[in-house]
């Protein structure tokens, strides 16, 4: 008898240890609102990615040739899209992978930038090729995915490597969705069997998204076992009122301003904000803000990402981790 109540206290000890270890552990990547709720630092969380990835190159490095390689191809001059390719650049530096930009004109032609694409696949001194979104209307984008060489493609978006994600077969993985993905497991939020909501289709994202969130975890693909919900343009707004509130997680990626509030949102859930929104504010500057209310999300949520400063910058992150399995991949 007297065994097995020390045998409990044990027990309960070890449990208590365990759960104040854990919240010790993810408390560094949280910032404590003055509501509630918990900010997620998708900075904080990103620079903790690189710095593993850095140390795994760099260990990488010992017993190969070369640094792994990055090539972005850029089309045109769009200031959002420069901006984008340029924090690419920097994060690679920063982790020791070596990668350059390909600038092209807007007046490109599509057969010519698959014969650029082409010189990529067939160039062995690059592992990484990323093709910046979007290209000139008058360019097929879903062209231009499938003629990356789907063992480059860093971004996930070639169709073999989308069709794999649906079998659970190893793949890239769009890096925005293993950004997602990140977040919420260094965040520590529970996922088997708990009710996410996906706002938004794309098939870069939302789509890709929802797939891995509902598979299961036991293949090459490690899913997140949750029961997932998609909710597109055409859901009624009360149904996806009805939707979300029923939700532990809500994602969000719909280029939306806006579109998810406080009122929405079931106490204590978490919520994951993938819109990039540029707004003018009334004093005539542009502002990035996210699909999700977040004043007023924060004051019910547990966990909110901002924008900026949460998936953007894991995004980058997930990036030279996918140039870094090419290059694994590669030399092997
Ligand atoms: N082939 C391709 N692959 C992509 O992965 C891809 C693309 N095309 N086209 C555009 C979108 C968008 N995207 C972002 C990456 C980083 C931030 C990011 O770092 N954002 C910062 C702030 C940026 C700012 O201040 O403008 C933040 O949210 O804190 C945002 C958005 C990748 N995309």
């Amino acid at each position: 008898m007297h065994y097995k109540k020390l045998l409990n206290r044990i027990y309960y000890f070890k449990k208590c240890v365990r759960k104040s270890s854990r919240q010790c552990l993810f408390h560094n990547v949280l910032i404590q609102s003055e509501s509630k709720g918990c900010i997620i630092n998708g900075k904080r969380i990103a620079e903790e990615i690189q710095n593993e990835l850095k140390c795994s190159i760099t260990e990488w490095l010992t017993k190969h040739p070369r640094k792994p390689s990055l090539v972005a191809v850029l089309v045109g001059e769009d200031p959002a899209s420069v901006k984008y390719v340029e924090k690419k650049m920097e994060a690679a530096q920063s982790v020791g992978i070596d990668s350059r930009t390909e600038n092209l004109p807007n007046t490109i032609t599509e057969s010519q930038l698959i014969g650029k694409i082409n010189e990529l696949n067939n160039d062995p001194a690059v592992d990484g090729i990323l093709v910046q979104l979007p290209v000139p209307k008058h360019i097929s984008e879903r062209n231009i995915c499938n003629a990356v060489d789907p063992l480059k493609d860093v971004d996930g978006f070639h169709f073999s490597n989308a069709g794999k994600l649906c079998l659970n077969m190893n793949a890239f993985v769009p890096c925005t969705v293993l950004a997602v993905i990140e977040l919420i497991k260094r965040t520590g939020v529970e996922t088997f069997g708990k009710h996410v909501v996906v706002c938004g289709r794309s098939k870069n994202i939302g789509l890709p998204l929802s797939i891995l969130l509902h598979s299961d975890a036991r293949n090459e693909l490690p899913g997140l076992e949750a029961t997932v919900t998609l909710c597109h343009r055409n859901t009624p707004p009360e149904q996806l009122e009805m939707f979300t509130k029923m939700a532990d997680i809500v994602i969000s990626a719909t280029g939306v301003v806006h579109l998810i509030k406080g009122h929405m949102i079931k106490e204590g859930a978490c919520v994951i904000d993938v819109g990039i929104n540029r707004i003018q504010t009334p004093e005539g500057k542009v502002k990035l803000v996210g699909d999700v209310d977040f004043d007023s999300v924060v004051k019910v949520a547990k966990h909110v990402t901002p924008v900026p400063g949460g998936v953007g910058p894991v995004t980058v992150a997930m990036l030279m981790k996918n140039t870094y399995l090419a290059a694994i991949n590669h030399f092997r």
